[in-house]
């Protein structure tokens, strides 16, 4: 049975990036991982000035919006390097709160889908034909963790 996951307060909305499940990333605690990713996407533009007002964002929906702005200049590398910044952060949320990667674990195999009307790269899309690739994210964090806990235990 494919899991289907949206809106933060929807089932299963701690797969959502828009969760409030912080991360910290070398020193610097984010909100959430929207706010962290939105943020990346200016690192070492001509635009980084906007990344304070990102990371200081009240609200995940208005930290995309800073992110999303059409007129702001991307870092060049963005579109190459944006799945693996995303890959990190995740990983980053589900091995730092206990409670939610019990929930990604207890998925078992099954195969989990951002369900966003709009988005056809990190989600399904209207259609179902998107990409999918935050779920195949999390279909790989989900792994990646099993085999740590495998080996050891996570110190949070
Ligand atoms: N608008 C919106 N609301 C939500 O609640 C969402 N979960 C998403 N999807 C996320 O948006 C991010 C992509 O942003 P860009 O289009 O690259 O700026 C990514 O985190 C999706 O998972 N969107």
């Amino acid at each position: 049975m494919t899991i289907y996951f949206y809106k933060a307060w929807q089932p299963y909305g701690c797969f959502s990036n828009f969760s409030f499940h912080g991360i910290h990333v070398q020193g610097i605690y984010w909100p959430t991982v929207e706010h962290y990713y939105q943020a990346q996407k200016f690192v070492g533009s001509t635009d980084a000035v906007i990344i304070p007002f990102i990371h200081a964002a009240a609200t995940p929906e208005e930290a995309a919006a800073l992110g999303r702005c059409s007129s702001r200049q991307l870092r060049r590398d963005w579109d190459l390097v944006k799945t693996q910044v995303m890959r990190e952060a995740v990983l980053k949320k589900f091995l730092t709160h206990a409670d939610i990667r019990e929930v990604l674990l207890k998925t078992g195999d099954e195969m989990l889908v951002e369900n966003s009307p709009t988005d056809y790269f990190w989600g399904c899309g209207a259609n179902k034909t998107g990409q999918n690739h935050l779920g195949k994210i999390l279909i790989s964090v989900r792994e990646e963790i099993r085999k740590l806990l495998s080996l050891t235990v996570i110190h949070e």
